[in-house]
């Protein structure tokens, strides 16, 4: 497979492997790789032709183009800074300089301004009950990239990032004292591992002790200490517009959402100034890790997506989606896709690393709706960010019981930690084409489709009756887009521990297949065994493949093989919304 990424790198953009691309690939790997010819031929079966898609899928150029002009239009030339000495900016997941309230604080109240990232090696551990890795490799190369970009649109800006390896309560702290800083910005987080992170480094600040500023001296005596500004940043509406408090957010979604909706729009963009410089004198800026650095097992990305990391990027995707492929005005009519980047926006990775900001999606489609199409589509990308929100408030609200076994709720309920049954699921073996092909793209590519999500968190839960925690941990290894908030929270409600007002939700997989993935064009993407099978039976292939690991708990897969008769009723719940 070297020589096909080496081909599929060699460019930005769908990797279509065109009659006169293919036969030079063909000639290229035959010359190099035989073996990989097999792969080149087996990707000629599948009815796109394409095996790779690169997210965004536009090339370098395009993306410093559509980079410096949103920069333009978020850019004031009137603002003016009116602080004294220097502040930090500690960069969390907040990985942008468009629309980042703390970067824009730093600068106001400062006379320069030190932007740092700290690699904090807990990142880098396991997860909490089942040991898995906390970041997965694939995880853990988009977050370089990010950082690497962030680095080049701050340099952009008259600043540079300030790379260092360590823990933020250890590296915020000496920063501090050797800079004099007077104040440590950066974006609050809600759920307990971040929030003990803020607390030490609160608590390390305390203990540096800056010389008074000589010429206010006289009404300051005595020395000065650091202090820790968190300022609110990861929802589309602010926490401080909510119409209730956060420890009162309503429990359903729909009286979250009406309510939100109903008190206006969320706040704009906060505009950056033309120049944020100057940063102060570093000898030393560090690097960006490599992912072995950070010791991981470096993993690329041959079939599927591949995302790029940064804000970049993600400012390029919104462009591609909305205004070059012009893909939000189907938006609802695709979203429930599982094939190819362009179901739905793929914001998602963008969004949880915060390269991308989710005030900045509202703006575009606002503008969107008065340049091009307004309709349910457009409005439907809005509705979801406001799942996002909410997951992000309950998390305020229900703090640490969002984790636990019973959920929120506290339901108790008999539950198995089978680990026959959980590797299989994990592994994509469970003899279930549609579980394995989306556990087999979520390990390959660190994405799956929200559709996927849902039928493989109800198999695993239903069908299995596997303690949901084990579920939630690998997706937290896994996903680019992982978020404490979004993630527990759609795993609660998935395993009914969760808030959702209809607790047993059953996805039947031959409903789901017959519904999303008819002609089996999905599964047989990612099991390429099935590609030879007619359509009907690949989501169905009996015995020509695995035995399945488990029945299903309602239907028996038999009984759909082919076109498919009766389905019991409480199977035909295939959508949440
Ligand atoms: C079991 C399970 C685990 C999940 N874990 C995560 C996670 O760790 N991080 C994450 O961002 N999303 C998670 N989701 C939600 C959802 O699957 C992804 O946000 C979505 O698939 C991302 O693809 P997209 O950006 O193309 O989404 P689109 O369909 O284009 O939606 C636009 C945006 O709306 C938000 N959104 C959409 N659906 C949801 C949802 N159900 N909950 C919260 N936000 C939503 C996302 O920010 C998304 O980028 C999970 C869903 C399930 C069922
Ligand atoms: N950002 C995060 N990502 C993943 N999990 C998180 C995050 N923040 C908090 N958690 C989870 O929240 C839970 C918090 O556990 P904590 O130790 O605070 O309380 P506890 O479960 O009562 O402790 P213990 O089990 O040790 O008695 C853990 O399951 C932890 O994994």
């Amino acid at each position: 497979m070297a020589s096909l990424s080496l081909f599929s790198f060699s460019l930005r953009g769908e990797k279509l492997l065109q009659p006169s691309n293919r036969a030079l690939t063909l000639l290229f790997l035959t010359q190099h790789k035989p073996c990989a010819c097999f792969k080149i031929m087996s990707l000629h079966s599948t009815s796109s032709g394409t095996v790779m898609y690169e997210v965004p899928g536009v090339d370098v150029e395009q993306i410093d183009h559509v980079v410096e002009q949103t920069f333009e239009r978020y850019t004031s030339k009137t603002m003016k800074r009116n602080g004294v000495g220097t502040a930090i900016v500690w960069f969390r997941n907040d990985l942008r300089v468009l629309d980042n309230e703390a970067l824009y604080k730093a600068w106001v109240s400062s006379e320069m301004v030190l932007p740092v990232y700290c690699v904090d090696p807990r990142l880098f551990q396991t997860t909490y009950h089942f040991g898995f890795p906390k970041t997965g490799a694939l995880r853990a190369q988009f977050l370089m990239e990010s950082l690497a970009d962030l680095r080049k649109n701050l340099i952009k800006k008259g600043l540079n990032l300030l790379i260092q390896q360590g823990k933020p309560e250890e590296v915020l702290p000496s920063l501090a004292k050797a800079f004099a800083a007077h104040t440590v910005f950066a974006q609050k987080e809600t759920c307990s591992e971040e929030l003990m992170v803020e607390k030490l480094v609160n608590k390390a600040l305390q203990r540096v002790h800056l010389p008074p500023i000589p010429e206010k001296s006289s009404s300051q005596t005595g020395t000065r200490i650091p202090i820790l500004q968190l300022v609110w940043g990861s929802t589309m509406y602010d926490i401080d517009d909510l119409p209730f408090s956060a420890k009162n957010v309503p429990d359903v979604y729909t009286q979250f959402r009406k309510s939100v909706e109903a008190k206006g729009a969320p706040r704009g963009c906060v505009k950056a100034p033309v120049c944020l410089a100057p940063p102060p004198p570093v000898e030393d800026w560090g690097g960006v890790p490599s992912v072995d650095q950070l010791g991981l097992q470096p993993q690329k990305v041959s079939r599927g997506m591949k995302f790029l990391g940064g804000e970049s990027a993600a400012l390029s995707r919104v462009y591609e989606y909305f205004w070059e492929k012009d893909l939000l005005k189907v938006y609802k009519e695709t979203r429930n896709g599982m094939l190819g980047p362009d179901y739905s926006t793929k914001f998602s990775p963008w969004l949880a690393s915060g390269s991308l900001s989710p005030r900045f999606v509202y703006e575009e489609v606002r503008r969107y709706e008065k340049e091009r199409h307004a309709n349910d589509s457009t409005y439907w990308v809005l509705f979801e960010l406001i799942w996002r929100d909410y997951f992000r408030f309950l998390s305020v609200k229900y703090r640490n019981s969002l984790f636990y076994l019973g959920g929120p709720r506290k339901v108790e309920r008999p539950w198995s930690l089978d680990q026959k049954l959980f590797d299989s699921w994990r592994d994509g073996c469970t003899g279930y084409p549609l579980i394995d092909a989306n556990m087999k793209e979520l390990a390959s590519t660190g994405f799956m489709s929200n559709r996927g999500r849902q039928i493989v968190c109800s198999f695993l839960v239903r069908d299995m009756g596997i303690d949901w925690r084990m579920g939630a941990e690998w997706f937290e290894t896994c996903l680019l887009d992982y978020d404490p908030c979004s993630n527990y929270g759609n795993w609660t409600y998935g395993a009914g521990v969760g808030n959702d007002p209809r607790e047993d939700r059953y996805f039947s997989i031959p409903k789901q297949a017959q519904v999303y993935d008819p002609e089996g064009e999905y599964v047989s993407f990612w099991l390429p065994q099935l590609q030879n099978l007619p359509k009907d039976k690949r989501n169905f292939p009996g015995k020509q493949y695995l035995e399945p690991i488990v029945p299903l708990k309602f239907g028996n897969l038999n009984k759909h093989q082919g076109h498919n008769k009766t389905i019991p009723r409480r199977q035909t719940n295939y959508g949440r919304r």
